[in-house]
């Protein structure tokens, strides 16, 4: 039984039957043949080769167990699963829709979600142990990248975050191409990602590139969760043979956990092990040569010209309540071939010898994973995002240009409807109505234009992060910088229009500070939108969060209520003075009415009175300190809750494995969010 443990994977076939495969091959131009291009192999930095000639990736788990709320009970999703991925080795998770193979991959990732309690021992190498950065890597089913970049940006910006300094850039480039050919994305090189606005890359080309992505670092252990989906039978048996030939090209025995659903029967011949579920138990574990045999010793023969995986699938498939037909299993219905199945595994050598290697491996010490920083440094990885980021805002029309568009539209309205304002006793009101107005305005389509393009990201930054491409600081660095050219256009064309058409507060100075406020007002909404982003990623709660905050904001800003009518317990004391509205409003009225005077006309019996007068009486505003000192606490904010972002991010992810801990102290030093968390 040893020996058929370490067996080479045999055709996969219930009968050999190759021609098929061979009109495949043949008709399929988008793949190159890896080898072809050996030459581009040597791009690869010699030095990080030769670090990276180590020890591969052991990874064992034993009676894993994970389960979820439901009502006052727990529900299993995984049931005392154990198995090991060994390095060299391609491991296939199979079964049917909703057995637990997106769960068991996240739980052997450790990126089971909040509500799964975890039970069980998972081990690297025989050591509970955090994976470091560049030693795993994770393919999900969501293919999150940014839209507007082409396949190949997308995959040479990844490489410029990724790889070592020690890398050329041309080394890079190199390698960023040579991946892309490898999964046969050689002729979609130039297509851009595509999101709702246009049609890009199809879902196979994205699965794709989410799998160059995350190969790019050649990584030791490599997740994937349905590399094939979206392919064809040809594009998958060659991306999945490039993934199982990852382990030929520099020495390095790579760990490859991928989870499937209908492999073609040439792609079946690619997998060492096979990881069988079917409602979260095991129905077989053990090398996928000799599952056939397994099934049929149970009375499961596979029939003649049959693929082996759907055979086996519709064996144990419950979804679809049926008997098993006559010559698949003797007229037995689902339940009845399952429970036979995970009983005869259970009782069987295979099994044993399963168990027997997992103890032998726990006790071994074969040496915990080195932790590697092999990604770009800190400040070039900021300088790349803010370079990634600001081809992004250039390129997404719906971003910083369909809100610039509107915010021209009103500026052009109220410009118009409040032209040459005057300085009359009725203008007194009109410039306080025309500052609130485009104030409150601004806001709202900063967060109507703003939240969905900033969720996008934030999906890219999850994916990227969790995956430990770059840390949070690097993020909020890279988002800051290149937002910041778009706002202030955004700030100071409506400006200029409504500056101009009114007839605002004349002179350079009180321009300036227009355009400041409008752009430090925007700047907050967005910092706003970022913290309540990052506690609710999900964009009808965000938007509704953000909004009502809003709201309540420029309703106790000064202008609709007056401050001293406020009432003082919570509106007046302390949300007045958080409100960034507040900090806007009073900043602009200071700038409008200070220095000027008003009246002269019928309204007020030819009386006139000065703008600070306005200020203190009819606005009661504070006028103890400067309108500088405004812009300034409005900055402030921006700082603070970029800060607020930061701190908020830093703690989920410390929070996680602290609350993983908790719900099972088993899993205690496992978790993904730690790798890459020497990064910032
Ligand atoms: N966090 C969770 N909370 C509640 N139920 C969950 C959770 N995670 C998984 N499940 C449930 O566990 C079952 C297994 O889910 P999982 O995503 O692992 O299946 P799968 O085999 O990967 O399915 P598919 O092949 O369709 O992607 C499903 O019924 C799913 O609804």
């Amino acid at each position: 039984m040893t020996s058929l443990l370490h067996s080479q994977p045999k055709a996969g076939y219930c009968e050999p039957n190759n021609s098929s495969r061979v009109i495949q091959l043949q008709t399929n131009l988008d793949f190159i043949n890896p080898f072809e291009n050996e030459a581009v192999k040597p791009t690869e930095s010699s030095k990080d080769s030769q670090r990276m000639m180590d020890e591969g990736v052991l990874m064992t788990w034993e009676d894993l167990w994970v389960t979820v709320p439901n009502g006052k009970n727990r529900k299993p999703i995984l049931q005392g699963l154990t198995g090991y991925a060994k390095p060299g080795q391609l491991l296939a998770i199979m079964g049917p829709s909703g057995c637990g193979k997106t769960t068991l991959l996240d739980a052997l990732a450790g990126r089971l979600g909040s509500n799964t309690k975890q039970t069980g021992k998972i081990l690297i190498n025989g050591h509970k142990q955090a994976l470091a950065y560049g030693t795993s890597a994770y393919v999900t089913q969501d293919d999150a990248m940014l839209s507007t970049l082409t396949a190949r940006e997308a995959l040479y910006y990844s490489s410029l975050l990724q790889l070592p300094d020690s890398m050329s850039i041309e080394e890079k480039k190199d390698r960023a191409d040579f991946t892309l050919r490898e999964m046969g994305l050689q002729d979609a090189i130039n297509t851009r990602v595509g999101g709702w606005t246009s049609k890009g890359l199809s879902g196979g080309q994205k699965r794709r590139l989410s799998i160059c992505i995350e190969i790019l670092t050649r990584p030791r252990l490599l997740f994937l969760d349905e590399p094939t989906s979206g392919l064809d039978s040809a594009a998958s048996y060659y991306v999945m043979s490039r993934i199982a030939s990852l382990n030929l090209r520099d020495g390095i025995q790579r760990t490859i956990v991928a989870s499937i659903h209908q492999p073609s029967s040439e792609v079946f011949q690619l997998f060492h092990n096979l990881c069988l579920l079917s409602c979260g138990e095991t129905v077989y574990f053990g090398p996928a040569s000799s599952a056939n045999e397994f099934f049929a010793s149970n009375g499961f023969p596979c029939p003649t010209l049959y693929n082996p995986s759907d055979h086996f699938l519709r064996i144990i498939n419950t979804d679809f309540e049926q008997d098993v037909e006559e010559g698949l299993g003797k007229g037995v219905n689902t339940e009845e071939a399952i429970n036979v199945l995970v009983k005869s595994y259970l009782s069987s050598e295979t099994h044993k010898q399963i168990q027997k290697e997992v103890e032998e491996i726990s006790e071994s010490d074969s040496g915990a994973i080195e932790k590697k920083r092999i990604h770009a440094a800190f400040f070039n990885q900021c300088f790349i995002l803010i370079r990634r980021s600001s081809l992004h805002m250039y390129r997404d029309i719906s971003n910083y240009w369909l809100r610039l568009a509107v915010y021209a539209a009103i500026a052009l309205s109220l410009g118009t409807i409040f032209y040459d304002i005057g300085s009359s006793y009725g203008s007194i009101q009109a410039r306080g109505s025309l500052l609130t107005f485009f104030i409150s305005v601004l806001t709202f389509i900063t967060l109507i234009g703003g939240f969905p393009p900033f969720l996008e990201e934030m999906k890219v930054f999850k994916r990227e992060r969790l995956n430990g491409h770059y840390g949070v600081t690097a993020f909020l660095i890279g988002n800051t910088f290149s937002a910041v050219p778009y706002m202030l256009l955004i700030s100071l064309i409506p400006g200029l229009i409504v500056y101009y058409l009114s007839g605002l507060h004349k002179g350079l100075e009180h321009f300036l500070y227009l355009i400041a406020v409008l752009f430090a007002t925007v700047m907050s909404v967005e910092s706003l939108m970022m913290v309540v982003g990052c506690i609710f990623p999900n964009f009808i709660m965000g938007m509704i969060i953000v909004g009502g905050i809003q709201g309540v904001m420029i309703l106790i800003g000064g202008f609709y209520r007056l401050p001293n009518d406020l009432p003082k317990p919570f509106w007046r004391y302390p949300l007045y003075y958080i409100s960034f509205h507040k900090y806007a409003f009073q900043g602009l009225f200071k700038n409008e009415f200070e220095g000027l005077t008003f009246g002269g006309d019928q309204y007020g019996g030819n009386k006139t009175i000065s703008g600070r007068d306005i200020l203190t009486n009819t606005w009661q505003m504070e006028m103890g300190h400067s309108k500088w000192a405004d812009l300034a606490i409005l900055l402030g904010m921006i700082v603070l809750y970029r800060l607020l972002f930061l701190a908020i991010s830093k703690s989920k992810e410390k929070a996680k494995p602290m609350v993983a801990a908790f719900r099972c102290p088993q899993a205690k030093l496992f978790t993904t969010v730690t790798r890459g968390n020497e990064q910032n």
